[in-house]
């Protein structure tokens, strides 16, 4: 987290008890604006209970949590949720309103103007590729299951809040919808602008979305970290094991183009710019590999249905991630 930049979140020893079961143990996290933590760990290990004492949908027994260095319990429990978009795996459409209504229901309680809140809607829906023309007039019952999710999206960014939870808000869906809308859900610029909070016991999923991921067992914190150090530099044989079962697909999502080719310096260094054609490897999305491109997404994109001319082949490409993974782990031995 860059020095500069005072935390938007601060917990301090945060914790929850039900009855005699500790669920939260002293959890203590700041988190930067624009950043994206990502709660993971098992089932029960107190994740949803985490998240929801953020916006004080559960309260805790002991510790603060500061906003903008505002105590949550200053604010009243109404006022502060209209200032934190939140999403739920359920959805919970409203099922008697249409879109539209649905995604204006937070915007109207702040009481923005009516023309404010239909353009605004508009846009949101056109991002979300949901063309208004056709949606914003359905009611929920109307839409699959990736397209509610998306609206219930739509409505907690309605009033652009600068914070945004989610609660396995892919949860419900089949794991090639979830792994688009994965893929969109990172590209929306609109997102990338908020601090997000995301729970998801799914480690590729936190692995994709994460800047720093909580690794949480039995209510207290056992690492918080970049992907890269909770893969790399394990803080205990519990973070290790966690990963163990998927360590090459999170290794392919964590090394990126400009670890493994160091050697293609000059061209990898234009960074953000890109050094290849447009991509697009399964009609969804358009972007171009650049040194931040992770090695699972260049061989998605030289293995998919239109492959580019690339500066190299698959056998070069898994060549140099594997010495990559070496040099990690002579790093980590000195
Ligand atoms: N209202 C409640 N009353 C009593 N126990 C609760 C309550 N809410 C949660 N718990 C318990 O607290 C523990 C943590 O629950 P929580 O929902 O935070 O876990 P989680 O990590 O989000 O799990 P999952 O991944 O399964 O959703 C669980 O053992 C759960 O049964």
């Amino acid at each position: 987290m860059p020095d500069h930049q005072p935390p938007i979140i601060r917990a301090s020893q945060l914790s929850k008890r039900f009855g005699a079961h500790a669920v939260v143990r002293e959890v203590s996290f700041e988190l930067a604006a624009g950043e994206t933590l990502v709660l993971l760990g098992p089932s029960g290990c107190g994740k949803t209970t985490l998240l929801k004492m953020l916006n004080r949908l559960i309260e805790s027994d002991g510790g603060t949590v500061e906003i903008n260095g505002q105590d949550v319990r200053a604010q009243r429990p109404e006022t502060l949720r209209r200032g934190i978009g939140y999403v739920i795996q359920q959805v919970g459409l409203l099922p008697h309103y249409t879109v539209a209504e649905n995604i204006a229901v937070v915007p109207r309680l702040l009481g923005h103007p009516p023309t404010a809140i239909a353009a605004r809607t508009t846009a949101l829906l056109t991002r979300l590729h949901l063309p208004p023309e056709r949606y914003a007039g359905q009611y929920p019952h109307q839409l699959s299951g990736g397209q509610q999710q998306r609206v219930g999206l739509a409505r907690a960014l309605a009033a652009d809040p600068p914070i945004v939870l989610l609660d396995e808000p892919f949860g419900a869906l089949d794991p090639l919808t979830r792994a688009s809308i994965r893929r969109e859900f990172r590209e929306l610029e609109e997102l990338r602008r908020k601090t997000v909070v995301l729970v998801t016991h799914d480690v590729t999923e936190a692995f994709e979305l994460a800047d720093r991921i909580m690794l949480l067992d039995a209510g207290q914190i056992q690492q918080l970290g970049t992907p890269r150090e909770l893969l790399f530099r394990p803080a205990n044989e519990f973070v290790r094991r966690f990963f163990a079962a998927e360590r090459l697909a999170l290794q392919l999502r964590t090394l990126t183009l400009g670890d493994v080719f160091l050697d293609l310096g000059d061209e990898v260094s234009t960074g953000d710019q890109g050094y290849l054609p447009a991509y697009s490897p399964n009609g969804l999305t358009s972007s171009a590999l650049t040194a931040k491109t992770t090695v699972h997404e260049a061989l998605e994109w030289l293995t998919g249905p239109t492959p580019a001319t690339a500066p190299f082949t698959v056998p070069q490409l898994m060549g140099a991630f594997g010495e990559a993974l070496q040099r990690e782990e002579d790093a980590w031995k000195r």
